[in-house]
């Protein structure tokens, strides 16, 4: 690390100069508070090391001024008086730790570690959050339609707050996304979003990756480890498919809920936490409480403010600009003055009836971005089913009119089209039950969940 070093003794400022070398560091070494705020207008230091009593400025008032001229910097503290107090108010304007003097040198290396430590988490986390906005996008929900305005609408007006929100849609219409406006619009923005997918979670093990777990709580519980709650702490957790959740954890869930207190498993005692509750379902909810799959407690306590997600067979006004907003994910070089579909491919896509919804058209698209060598995309771009030439009464079929999903074939389909055919006919057979669905195809659910997923994955690898 670049570290400024100021102390006016005269012994550690030698001291100093030789050994955070050693150590690998690159030191700059300052005799008083004057000349350290000086260096530090010139150059960025990844952290300081500062005395609390110097002549001129003393050391709160460099960290003070290290911190106006670049806040990522690190201080450390050398107090000659052992004093806590000063110490303390030291860690109070922002200073990492303190080390009393005299310290040993292997003190100040571990602490230096650390710092470094911390300095190398921090550039991680900012690469890593910097892809996953750059693959997920920002939550940008688009469609200009009457219905998605109201959506738009009421995601502004409930994400500031922090209701639960039940968000209800079929499988595909982007629930997850508005899942992730609420909490991009929320105060809780810098905190983390954790999205997890009750129906893809083995039973026995919803509870401790929930909650975390204590180590030795069950066979394999190996480590103590903390659970999504304590993971979305300050920030939102995203319970997706809710209607999924085995009843057993529906109480606990609810406990959660009303008490804002989770119990590790094994762990006695219960901590306090600040989660927003976001859930979705593509389940009829109500239906399942009469059945008696789902606990009305639960239900009510959930479903305080809903957001109903249309299909997209009913908003097809949206398709044209929602299939170019996927299609600049795998474009991302196309000037945005350029038509990326003709009029016969928007027609072909807007004759579709989407039993996979804007899941399903960002497969579409991927498809016919890599049919395409160069926009416009045409009807002979899309997938078979679509026809491919317009007008010859392939197209549509008069399915969205029969309420029915088009899926029909022209000539020989890909692999990965039958098996996307399969998946969303079998979806559309049991109500977009992905469970039902899954048993029927003779796949796990994970394995259905993947599939479907992978268009979305294949987004974000683009
Ligand atoms: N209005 C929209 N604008 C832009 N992209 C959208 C929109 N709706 C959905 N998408 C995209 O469609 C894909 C599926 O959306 P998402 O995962 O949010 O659906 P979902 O309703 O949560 O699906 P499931 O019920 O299967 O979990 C994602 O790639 C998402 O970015």
């Amino acid at each position: 690390m670049k570290i400024l070093f100021a102390d006016d003794e005269k012994s550690l400022q030698k001291l100093m100069s030789l050994e955070l070398p050693r150590l690998g560091h690159e030191v700059t070494v300052c005799p008083d508070g004057l000349t350290a705020v000086a260096a530090l207008e010139r150059n960025t230091y990844d952290c300081i090391l500062v005395d609390l009593d110097m002549p001129g400025l003393n050391g709160i008032q460099v960290i003070g001024k290290a911190k106006e001229l670049s806040p990522e910097t690190e201080a450390i503290v050398l107090t000659g008086k052992s004093s806590t107090e000063s110490a303390i108010s030291a860690l109070r304007f922002g200073a990492f730790d303190y080390l009393t003097k005299p310290c040993r040198l292997v003190e100040l290396q571990t602490l230096l570690d650390r710092v470094a430590d911390k300095r190398e988490l921090t550039r991680k986390y900012r690469a890593v959050k910097t892809r996953l906005e750059k693959l997920e996008g920002k939550s940008n929900l688009i469609g200009d339609s009457t219905s998605m305005q109201q959506v738009g609408r009421l995601i502004s007006k409930v994400a500031p707050t922090n209701s639960t929100v039940l968000i209800r849609g079929e499988t595909g219409t982007g629930k997850e996304l508005v899942a992730r406006a609420l909490h991009d619009q929320s105060h809780r923005v810098e905190m983390p979003f954790v999205a997890v997918n009750c129906g893809a979670l083995p039973e026995n093990l919803i509870e401790s990756e929930l909650f975390g777990h204590r180590k030795g709580s069950f066979t394999g519980a190996e480590d103590t480890r903390i659970g999504l709650f304590e993971v979305a702490n300050g920030g939102t957790l995203f319970l997706d498919e809710i209607g999924e959740l085995p009843k057993s954890l529906q109480a606990k869930l609810l406990r959660v809920l009303e008490t804002g207190e989770i119990r590790r498993v094994g762990d006695n005692d219960s901590m306090k936490i600040d989660v927003r509750i976001v859930c979705a379902t593509h389940r009829d909810v109500e239906q399942m409480v009469a059945e008696g799959d789902f606990r009305e407690d639960l239900m009510f306590r959930i479903n305080t403010f809903e957001i109903h997600l249309p299909p997209l067979r009913e908003r097809t006004e949206d398709i044209p600009l929602l299939a170019e907003h996927l299609c600049r994910r795998f474009w991302p070089n196309v000037p945005m003055t350029q038509t990326i579909f003709s009029t016969d491919a928007i027609r072909a896509l807007k004759s579709h009836d989407w039993p996979g919804n804007v899941r399903e058209l960002a497969n579409v698209v991927e498809h016919a971005t890599i049919l395409c060598e160069e926009p416009p995309i045409e009807p002979d771009h899309l997938p078979r089913r679509f026809g491919r030439s317009s007008g010859d009464g392939a197209i549509g079929a008069g399915g969205a009119a029969a309420g029915k999903p088009v899926l029909k074939a022209i000539g020989p389909l890909s692999l990965r089209e039958l098996e996307m055919q399969a998946i969303y006919q079998a979806l559309e057979r049991h109500e977009g039950n992905k469970p039902q669905a899954a048993e029927e195809l003779g796949v796990s659910l994970k394995t259905l969940y993947n599939k479907l997923n992978q268009a979305s994955s294949m987004d974000k690898s683009a």
